[in-house]
């Protein structure tokens, strides 16, 4: 079984790149199999979790030709023959692995198809409520069957029904159920319009326009009217902030410290953590390299600070909520108290975040309370090196190897396989930045054009 050992480092002087956006990553291949014409995307994600998208586009009819891949991982530059909208029926149950984003984008897609088709996913995914999906498509018409141990858990059928629009209001601040609304939309006669209690990321949103589909947005209201055909094109995926977010924080809490990250997105709906660490006492450069596609992406600089603690806004929680895990690393090195409430939805992502975070922070010396929708972190006890579990959660795994990088003595994460679902080669970089090396080339991913 793999495994992370990390030991402290003294100097943190680092410029690199990082795969592409997961979300983007999955709308990309997504919204291409859906276009009429063949889409050319670059910088895709060829994590497990995106590859599964892809495969699962792939056995709806979709054809893919690869041009270029990361190697040992998978396709990153690949054009997508899209369907016009006419997706074929699976052979086959699907699999999404671990991945929400995979199943309840893809459940929003095939709930409005003439075939039926069925949805699976590893133990975490087949824990996570598709209740939130199942309600909105339920009433839109789509007949949607839980088959799982858990009541309204994976897997889940999908009974081919006429769907009809709908007005929805969230009950949570999900992009995910967002999509999954929007996208059936699309097959739907007349206008579905959803309203989100909060921002949540607006790829979705985006991506579409990007692509020629007219989509209403007006504050938290968005609205989509059925029938149109997303029109195929080219899209370059920048790097994904999430994963930036590791390094982010790696250099932020070290006076000192130097990092750029290179061509990473700077979608305002993912910029929180940047806004954060700020406050945090780092000093943060954006130096946005212009919009493509209806996405921002840039290069940002960050130099080190002794950090202070900080309250994160309610409305800032769903543009970081995959970055609280390593935020909570970032406040347990500050000065003082961070409070993070309003966000229990952390408790139903990979594992329960909140429990999987408190835990580990603990096991390292770190002061943290636990609330139901959140966490609050005592800053300023150093950290000791332990022995941690990343309960096969990835987010979990990379910010406790964040953590040993300024512990006291050696930290080992156990488990750490689960890092392929967001973010290949991220071993590999850690393990430059454990050798202390300031070279940029010990740091990039080699990527392989498929004909050399
Ligand atoms: O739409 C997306 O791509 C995502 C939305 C978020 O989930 P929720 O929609 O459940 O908040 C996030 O946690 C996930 O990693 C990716
Ligand atoms: C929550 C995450 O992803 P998903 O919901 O797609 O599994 C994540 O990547 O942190």
């Amino acid at each position: 079984m793999s495994e992370f050992r990390v030991q402290p480092i003294q100097n943190f002087e680092v410029d690199l790149e990082v795969p592409g956006d997961k979300s983007m990553s999955h709308r990309a291949a997504m919204i291409a199999g859906l276009a009429e014409g063949e889409s050319l995307i670059s910088g895709f994600l060829p994590s497990e979790d995106c590859l599964n998208t892809l495969s699962a586009m792939k056995s709806c009819g979709v054809k893919v030709a690869v041009e270029e891949e990361m190697e040992g991982f998978g396709p990153t530059r690949m054009r997508i023959a899209g369907k016009s909208m006419k997706l074929d029926a699976p052979a086959a149950p699907i699999d999404c692995g671990n991945s929400g984003t995979g199943m309840r984008l893809l459940a929003g897609m095939l709930a409005a198809q003439s075939f039926e088709s069925e949805l699976f996913g590893d133990e975490s995914l087949s824990s996570r409520p598709m209740g939130r999906i199942i309600d909105p498509l339920g009433e839109m018409g789509a007949t949607i069957e839980s088959k799982g141990a858990k009541p309204g858990c994976a897997p889940i059928r999908l009974i081919p029904s006429k769907m009809k629009p709908i007005h929805y209001e969230l009950p949570m601040a999900s992009a995910q159920v967002k999509s999954a609304v929007l996208l059936a939309g699309l097959f739907c006669e007349g206008r579905t319009t959803v309203v989100q209690p909060a921002t949540t990321r607006d790829h979705t949103e985006r991506m579409l326009e990007a692509f020629g589909v007219d989509v209403g947005s007006e504050g938290n209201t968005i609205s989509i009217k059925g029938g149109q055909v997303p029109q195929a094109r080219e899209f370059h995926v920048p790097g994904d902030i999430s994963s930036a977010a590791f390094w982010l924080v790696a250099a932020a809490a070290r006076p000192g410290a130097r990092l750029v990250v290179r061509r990473v997105g700077l979608n305002p709906t993912r910029t929180a953590i940047l806004d954060v660490l700020e406050r945090m006492g780092a000093t943060v450069i954006r130096r946005p390299l212009g919009g493509m596609a209806g996405e921002v992406m840039g290069d940002v600089e960050v130099h080190g600070a002794q950090l202070h603690g900080t309250d994160l806004e309610r409305s800032e929680i769903p543009n970081l909520i995959d970055e609280i895990p390593v935020i909570c690393v970032a406040a347990a090195l500050a000065k003082g108290v961070t409070r993070i409430r309003d966000a229990r939805e952390l408790r139903v992502k990979e594992t329960d975040r909140v429990a999987t975070t408190v835990a580990n922070l603990r096991a390292m010396g770190g002061r943290i309370e636990e609330f139901e929708d959140g966490m609050e972190v005592e800053g300023g006890h150093p950290l000791k090196g332990a022995e941690m579990k990343s309960y096969g959660d990835h987010r979990i795994a990379m910010a406790f190897a964040i953590a040993g990088l300024f512990a006291e003595g050696e930290s080992r994460i156990l488990d750490t396989a689960c890092v392929n679902t967001s973010y290949p080669c991220f071993a590999s970089q850690l393990a430059a930045v454990c050798r202390e090396s300031t070279d940029p080339a010990d740091y990039c991913f080699p990527i392989r054009r498929q004909d050399s």
